[in-house]
């Protein structure tokens, strides 16, 4: 049996769910769609044939069901990183470790997780309405310096490290193939770049003027055996770094509701999330 772990280490709550997802076994699906605003659960659930479990904690809002036959679960995460790491351990932990024990179990199961979420196109010709699946992600934040190391190729970190003359070097990781070769013609696939920030992180100048000079034109004009960077947003890295770590399948599928080089927001931004919405539960196939 595998070594206990600690309560100050897996914190449960008082009724044997875990700590910030609020959350037992058997509230899960293995399908998992996420969404960064909690109030777009409901968007997702709507399509829902039957809802069996509702529940809230913090930014966490959880409904899990049914849409033919198939048991599937839709929640929020809030926006950032920080966030997905809380929430791709806790996920783990409800299908890996049993509760009672402590103790990993003795067989992994791996969840498939599909983000649903919005982005900032960097190429003028990604539209805003444009459906956009992450096939790789690059993280600018912090997070895997705290985690092993990825296997993964890193060649656009480095890339990108020595572009911007960073003191760091963000980490790349990849959609599962599986998830991926699954998607519709409707879907571009591109490269996205994580940020730990939505304005000066994303070369966004409001009243502070950026560090980096000309962010967004430099990493737009990057290129490696013919692939670009392709958008912005701030989650999609961690969720491939730690499904990789985990051994989930992880998928991020973005509405392309910005187009920073056009420098125009779409007007139509809840239609275009809906489109993803519909778009992406064709994921949920019949087993
Ligand atoms: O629409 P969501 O999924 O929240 O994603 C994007 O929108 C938020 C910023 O507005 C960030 O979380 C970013 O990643
Ligand atoms: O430009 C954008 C739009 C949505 N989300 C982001 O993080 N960036």
């Amino acid at each position: 049996m595998s070594q206990r772990i600690p309560e100050s280490e897996l914190i449960l709550n008082a009724d044997g769910s875990v700590y910030h997802l609020h959350l037992k076994p058997e509230n899960l699906a293995s399908f998992v769609f996420t969404v960064g605003d909690p109030d777009r659960v409901p968007l997702v659930s709507q399509y829902f044939d039957e809802i069996e479990f509702q529940t809230r904690k913090r930014e966490f809002v959880t409904h899990t069901g049914r849409i033919d036959g198939e048991r599937v679960t839709v929640m929020s995460t809030g926006m950032g990183t920080d966030n997905i790491e809380i929430f791709m351990t806790e996920l783990d932990a409800l299908v890996n470790i049993d509760l009672e024990s402590r103790t990993l179990n003795p067989t992994h199961r791996s969840l498939q997780i599909v983000r649903i979420g919005t982005s900032g196109a960097m190429q003028s010709d990604i539209p805003v309405g444009s459906l956009l699946a992450s096939s790789k992600a690059v993280g600018m934040d912090t997070l895997m310096q705290f985690y092993p190391t990825l296997n993964s190729p890193q060649v656009w970190g480095e890339a990108i490290r020595q572009k911007l003359k960073l003191g760091f070097t963000p980490y790349q990781a990849e959609a599962s193939s599986n998830l991926l070769s699954r998607l519709g013609p409707e879907f571009l696939k591109g490269i996205t770049l994580t940020c730990p920030g939505f304005y000066a992180p994303q070369g966004r100048t409001v009243k502070l003027k950026p560090v980096i000079d000309q962010m967004l034109d430099r990493l737009a004009a990057m290129e490696m055996e013919g692939e670009r960077l392709t958008n912005f947003e701030m989650e999609t890295a961690g969720y491939y770094a730690m499904g990789a770590l985990l051994g989930h399948q992880v998928l991020s599928l973005n509405a392309i509701v910005a187009n920073r080089i056009l420098k125009e927001f779409d007007k139509e931004a809840e239609k275009t999330l809906d489109s993803l919405i519909r778009a992406a539960l064709k994921l949920l196939v019949k087993k």
